[in-house]
C-alpha cells in the first residue's frame, strides 16, 4: 500500500492529532496573513515607484484574463500548452496547437502591449523588461508593426532578448543576420591550370623547340606553311605525347594517362593541338583499328576537323573516316570496315563524327568497333556536355569496354573499365582510354564536368581571371577562389575590337547595308537569333541590291550549306547571314567583321560568334546592334565575362539618309515576296 501513499503539503504545523478542519482553517488564516503582508509591501512600493506598480498590476490583470481563458480549455490542451508553447510559439509554421488557442494567446499579448503603450512612450521596451513575449506574438506584431519605424526596432530587440533567457532555440527569429556570400571552391585541377598565353602573335614557339615532334610531322607542318606553333599547341602537344610514351598500352606499373582539358580562345589553334599528337602516336600502329574518335556538334565542324586530320595524316598509313550523315549510312558503313573470309577488317584508324550518327553506327553497324579506342577527343566540349542527354558518351564507353568479358579478353592486352588498382589488376598490359577536351568556353562547373567521367584531369587554360587565383588549400584538394571572382571569365581573342551600335528595330537592316555599302567592311558574317530573321534579312538585302549575300541556316540542305561556306571562303559572298549554326568552330579565313544583328542571349554564344574573326593572331572587328532595352544587360554580361572593353559606335541618322527612300521601297517589295512565299 505504501506504494500508493500520496504525501500532501498540510502546512508547517502538520500534526496527526489535529483534525482536518482545523488544519485547513489554520492554513487559510496563514494565507490571509501573507496576502495582507504583500498588500502592505506593495503599497509602500507604490508610493516610491508609482508607474512600475501600475505596469505590474496591468500585467497581473492580463495574466489573470489569459489564465481565465485558458481555464476554459480542455485539460489536455492546458497540459500540452504548458509543455509546448515556449518552443512552438516561435515557429509560425507549426500546426501543433489548435487555432483558437493561438488566437487567444495573441489577443492577450496584444492587449498587454496596447495597455502598456497607452501608459508610456517607452512602453514597448518596458514590455520586454517585464513580460516575456513569446516568439509567435513577437512575430505577428512584428509583421503588423513594421509600418511604425521605431517601435518595430524596439519589438525586434524584445524578441531577441527574450529568446535568450528562455533557453529555447528561436526558429524563424527576427534577427537580421547578413547573408554570407558563398565563395566558389574549385577542385585543384580547375583552380590551378597550366597557363597558356593568350596573345598568339608574341608567343609563337619555333617548331624546332619541340623535340618530341617526329621528323615526318615537322616536315608536314612546314609543307603546310607552319614554322611556329601557337602557345596552346606548344603546351598541349608535348603533354599528349608524354602521356603516350608507353605506346598505345599502359605498361606494367599501371600508369594510366591523365585526361586533358583545354580552354583557349577562339582561333588559337586548338585543332592542331590534338591532331598532331594523335597522328604521331598512331602512325606507328601495325593493325588498322579505330584508335581515335573525335566528336563534334555539327556536320560542318566534323567536316572541317576531318579535313585537318586527313591533310596531316597524308603520307602515313592512317585512314580517316567521317560519320556525320553527309553520306548515306551504307556508304559510311562501307568506309568503316569490310568482311573478308568471314573476318571483319577495320578500314579506319581515326573517326570524326557527330553524336547522332556515331550512336547509329554503334547500335546498327556490327562492323564498327571501338574496342581498340585509345583517344576520345571531345571538341566544343561545353556544347557536347549540353548534348549529354543523348547519352552518346555512355554508349561510346560501353562500346569501348565491350570486350572486357568476352573471348577477346584473352588477347595480349586486356580492356577493363577503370576500377581499384591492385597488383592483379595491373599485371596484364592494359589499353587506356584517354579523353581530350577542347573548347573556348570550357565550363568550370565541376558538376557538369563530372558527367564526362574524367580521370585525374589536367587543365590547360588561358583564362587569367581571379577565378583561377591560387588560394591556400587546407587539404590540398580544393582551392578557395578569390571573393571578387566572377562566375566565369572567358577567353577573348587578343586582336579583336568589340563595338556596340545603339539602334532601333526598324533601322537594323539599314545599318547592315550601311556597313557593307558605305563602310566597305565586307566580308561580313552576320548573326541572327532565328532562321526566319536570317531569311527575311537575306531577302531584303537581295532586293535592295548592290551586294552579294547568302543565308546559312537549317533551312538549307547540308550540301547547300557546304557550297555556301565554300563561296563565302572564296570571297564570292560579301555578306553571310547566319543563325548560330555557324557560330562555333567554323574557320573561314579572312572574315574581317562579325555583326550581331540580333544580340546574343548568352555570353558563350557571343564569344563563339565574335570568335569567327580575329583568328590565328589576326585582327578583327565585332559589332553588336543593341536596342535601348537591351543595352544595360548586354553590356553588363560582356563586362562580367572579362571582355577587354566594348566601345560605343554611333551611326548618325544623316549617314543613312541617302539609302532611306530605296529602303522603304524595298520593304514594300519584301512584304509581297513573303506573301508569295507563304502562299506557296
Ligand atoms: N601554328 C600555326 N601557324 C599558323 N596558323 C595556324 C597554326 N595553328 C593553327 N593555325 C590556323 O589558325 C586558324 C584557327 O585554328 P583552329 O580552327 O584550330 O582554332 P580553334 O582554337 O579551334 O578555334 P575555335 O575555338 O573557334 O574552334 C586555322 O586557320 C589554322 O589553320
Amino acid at each position: 500500500m505504501s506504494l500508493f501513499l500520496v504525501n500532501r503539503y498540510l502546512g508547517e504545523d502538520e500534526n496527526g492529532s489535529v483534525s482536518k478542519e482545523s488544519q485547513s482553517q489554520a492554513l487559510l488564516a496563514k494565507l490571509k496573513q501573507k496576502a495582507k503582508e504583500k498588500q502592505r509591501q506593495s503599497l509602500t512600493e507604490q508610493t516610491q515607484h508609482p508607474s512600475k506598480e501600475r505596469t505590474e498590476r496591468q500585467n497581473a490583470k492580463t495574466k489573470r484574463k489569459a489564465d481565465k481563458d485558458n481555464s476554459q480549455e480542455p485539460k489536455h490542451h492546458k497540459k500540452r500548452r504548458s509543455e509546448v508553447v515556449p518552443s512552438i510559439a516561435l515557429d509560425s509554421d507549426s500546426q501543433d496547437e489548435p487555432v483558437h488557442e493561438e488566437k487567444k494567446n495573441k489577443r492577450a499579448a496584444k492587449e498587454t502591449r496596447k495597455k502598456k503603450k497607452d501608459q508610456s512612450g517607452s512602453s514597448v521596451k518596458g514590455l520586454s523588461d517585464n513580460t516575456p513575449v513569446t516568439g509567435r506574438d513577437g512575430q505577428d506584431t512584428g509583421g503588423e508593426e513594421e509600418k511604425t519605424g521605431t517601435e518595430t526596432v524596439a519589438l525586434k530587440q524584445t524578441t531577441a532578448k527574450t529568446s535568450g533567457p528562455t533557453g529555447y532555440t528561436v526558429l524563424g527569429g527576427f534577427e537580421n543576420k547578413p547573408v554570407q556570400k558563398v565563395n566558389r571552391v574549385l577542385p585543384q585541377w580547375l583552380a590551378q591550370p597550366d597557363v597558356i598565353h593568350r596573345d598568339v602573335k608574341s608567343n609563337l614557339v619555333p617548331i624546332a623547340d619541340i623535340p618530341e615532334l617526329s621528323a615526318l610531322l615537322v616536315k608536314k607542318l612546314q609543307n603546310n606553311g607552319i614554322q611556329h606553333l601557337f602557345p596552346v599547341q606548344a603546351e598541349v602537344i608535348p603533354a599528349i605525347l608524354e602521356s603516350a610514351q608507353q605506346g598505345l598500352l599502359i605498361g606494367r606499373g599501371g600508369y594510366k594517362p591523365r585526361d586533358i582539358c583545354v580552354s583557349a580562345p577562339t582561333g588559337s589553334g586548338k585543332t592542331l593541338a590534338f591532331v598532331i599528337p594523335v597522328i604521331q602516336v598512331l602512325m606507328e600502329r601495325v593493325v588498322c583499328e579505330v584508335r581515335a574518335l573525335a566528336v563534334l556538334p555539327t556536320k560542318e565542324l566534323a567536316q572541317q576537323v576531318c579535313k585537318v586530320f586527313a591533310s596531316h595524316a597524308e603520307g602515313t598509313a592512317l585512314r580517316v573516316v567521317m560519320l556525320a550523315g553527309q553520306r548515306s549510312f551504307a556508304a559510311e558503313q562501307a568506309s568503316l570496315s569490310e568482311h573478308r573470309g568471314g573476318m571483319r577488317r577495320s578500314l579506319a584508324d581515326i573517326v570524326v563524327a557527330t553524336p547522332g550518327r556515331l550512336v547509329d553506327h554503334i547500335n546498327k553497324n556490327s562492323g564498327f568497333s571501338l574496342e581498340h579506342l585509345r583517344f576520345l577527343i571531345i571538341d566544343e566540349a561545353d556544347r557536347m556536355i549540353d548534348s549529354m542527354h543523348q547519352s552518346w558518351l555512355s554508349q561510346v564507353v560501353k562500346a569501348v569496354y565491350r570486350s572486357g568479358s568476352g573471348a577477346e579478353a584473352m588477347s595480349i592486352f586486356r580492356r577493363t573499365e577503370p576500377a581499384c588498382v591492385t597488383a592483379a589488376s595491373l599485371s596484364p598490359p592494359q589499353m587506356p582510354l584517354q579523353k581530350l577536351l577542347f573548347s573556348a568556353t570550357l565550363t568550370q562547373n565541376p558538376e557538369k564536368l563530372q558527367q564526362l567521367g574524367l580521370h585525374q584531369p589536367r587543365l590547360f587554360s588561358s583564362v587569367h581571371s581571379p577565378s583561377n587565383t591560387i588560394g591556400s588549400s587546407s587539404n590540398g584538394n580544393t582551392t578557395p577562389a578569390a571573393p571578387a571572382q566572377k562566375q566565369g571569365c572567358f577567353n577573348f581573342p587578343q586582336g579583336l575590337t568589340e563595338y556596340y551600335v545603339p539602334c532601333t528595330l526598324s533601322k537594323k537592316p539599314l545599318l547592315i547595308l550601311h556597313f557593307i555599302l558605305r563602310l566597305k567592311l565586307s566580308p561580313i558574317l552576320c548573326f541572327t537569333n532565328s532562321r526566319e530573321t536570317a531569311h527575311r534579312l537575306y531577302l531584303l538585302v537581295q532586293l535592295f541590291g548592290g551586294l552579294q549575300a547568302a543565308e546559312f541556316s537549317s533551312r538549307l540542305s547540308p550540301a547547300e550549306r557546304k557550297k555556301t561556306l565554300k563561296e563565302f571562303e572564296q570571297g564570292k559572298i560579301q555578306l553571310l547571314i547566319s543563325t548560330d549554326a555557324a557560330s562555333r568552330g567554323i574557320d573561314v579565313d579572312g572574315v574581317k567583321c562579325v555583326v550581331n544583328y540580333d544580340a546574343p542571349q548568352y555570353i558563350r554564344t557571343y564569344i563563339h560568334r565574335i570568335g569567327r574573326t580575329a583568328r590565328a593572331g589576326k585582327t578583327g572587328l565585332a559589332f553588336t546592334f543593341l536596342l535601348g532595352v537591351q543595352e544595360k544587360n548586354f553590356l553588363q554580361m560582356v563586362v562580367e565575362a572579362g571582355s577587354p572593353g566594348i566601345q560605343k559606335q554611333i551611326v548618325k541618322p544623316e549617314n543613312l539618309k541617302g539609302m532611306e527612300a530605296r529602303y522603304e521601297q524595298t520593304l514594300q517589295e519584301l512584304a509581297n515576296v513573303i506573301k508569295d512565299e507563304r502562299a506557296k
